[in-house]
């Protein structure tokens, strides 16, 4: 992603103040008014690299002011192309980009009113760590006695002790890279912040801890956020709202319950967390409810989903999605587990901390996944087995003729 200068460019404002007198007018400056989105995309689209491809096909969304939106999608999705299409560094081909009501297509980015961190924190090496935190200000006229007393304030908001201030940022970890990115983003109340899946670098204790400060700064400061991420867990725990990305086509957008419960088609549901995808054909739809003879042999039902492709409709191909929470698995023959269960072979069990995860054989050459709580009697290999889920748990979307 190219250099991360931006947000920093003076609009003819000089600033001289102290640092929360300074804070507070530039968030009501930043603020959007009232009713009126902080972003529109309208239509925006941009051809890729390859002739004849589209890096993002048709984008159009509208983000309202203290709102954290993800963009979730698989690599290549056209995530960072969206980003950088709000930020200034690439142009639309078609459609428009708004910010607080004012078109961007003439602007450049150092003067948008954004702040940006793309997925590595890209901190200028000959600064310290003080001086990059306040470069923003720098850039828009602020003395050096205010700009410092902000900048130190918002570091140390983001985590960042003052001992560390007068350090290069190549002496940090870079998780407090990261820290330093984002105040550097938002020490000049930008209207709109945008998040180039920064957390992508970064695991286990540490992401957890920056996706918490993030979802707590975010509110704290009044935040309007566009974020980029491929993780679904990440995505969801951060965001209101999702766009579901995936070559460069809004698939689905919704909160992130919805999206996980309700996706409209298979690929959704993918993308939006673990499940199963087996494929099938209809045998018949009664109120909602579809049975389907899967590919394996199988015969199972699940509720009907009117997706892109209409609903499904006796002898169309169809996919039965099922998400591995709701496979229930039984060390028992089917006849004992239940009406609807059907014998299955375990594969392989492996412990994942908070669950179980098992992979099953059924029918003929037909394989699903399931996640159960530990401490529930399980089966073992080679041991009888069966397997069910609840009608309601399981979607039946109608493929792509
Ligand atoms: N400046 C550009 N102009 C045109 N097409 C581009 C440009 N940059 C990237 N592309 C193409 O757009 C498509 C989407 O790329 P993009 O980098 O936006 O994916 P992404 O969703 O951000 O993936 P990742 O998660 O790997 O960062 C790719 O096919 C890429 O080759």
């Amino acid at each position: 992603m190219a250099q991360q200068l931006v947000g920093f460019g003076t609009e003819g404002t000089v600033f001289g103040r102290g640092a929360d007198q300074g804070a507070a007018q530039e968030a009501a400056r930043s603020a959007a008014a009232p009713g009126q989105a902080v972003l529109v995309l309208d239509g925006v689209r941009k051809a890729g690299h390859a002739e004849g491809t589209q890096a993002l096909a048709w984008l159009e969304l509208q983000l309202q002011q203290g709102e954290f939106l993800t963009l979730l999608g698989p690599a290549g999705a056209g995530k960072s192309v969206a980003i950088e299409l709000v930020a200034g560094f690439l142009q639309p081909d078609a459609g428009r980009i708004l910010i607080k009501g004012e078109r961007q297509a003439r602007l450049p980015p150092w003067r948008r009113d954004i702040g940006l961190v793309s997925d590595s924190p890209d901190l200028f090496p000959e600064m310290d760590v003080l001086s990059n935190a306040a470069f923003p200000l720098e850039a828009r006229g602020v003395d050096r006695a205010g700009r410092e007393e902000r900048a130190a304030a918002m570091l140390e908001r983001w985590g960042v002790p003052p001992s560390l201030a007068r350090l290069r940022p190549t002496a940090l970890s870079p998780a407090r890279q990261l820290r330093v990115a984002l105040a550097r983003a938002t020490v000049h109340g930008p209207a709109l912040l945008l998040l180039d899946d920064p957390l992508r670098g970064l695991d286990g204790e540490e992401r957890e801890a920056l996706a918490a400060d993030l979802s707590q700064l975010r509110r704290a400061l009044g935040l309007t956020v566009l974020h980029a991420a491929r993780d679904p867990a990440l995505a969801s725990v951060l965001s209101d709202r999702m766009v579901v990305l995936e070559g460069g086509r809004a698939r689905q957008a919704g909160t992130p319950q919805g999206l996980y419960e309700n996706p409209a088609d298979p690929v959704v549901a993918a993308l939006t967390g673990p499940c199963n995808r087996l494929p099938g054909r209809v045998l018949s739809v009664e109120d909602g409810v579809c049975l389907v003879r899967l590919d394996c042999g199988l015969e199972a039902t699940g509720l009907s989903v009117t997706g892109p492709e209409g609903s499904p409709l006796p002898g169309a191909n169809c996919t039965l999605v099922i998400r591995p929470e709701h496979v229930a698995v039984a060390p028992l023959p089917p006849e004992a587990m239940g009406e609807d269960a059907v014998a299955a072979r375990l594969v392989e069990s492996r412990f994942a901390g908070g669950q179980v995860r098992l992979r099953l054989a059924v029918g003929e050459g037909g394989e699903l996944v399931a996640h159960r709580p530990p401490g529930l009697p399980l089966p073992e290999p080679g041991e009888v087995a069966s397997i069910a889920w609840n009608l309601s748990a399981a979607q039946v979307h109608r493929d792509a003729s």
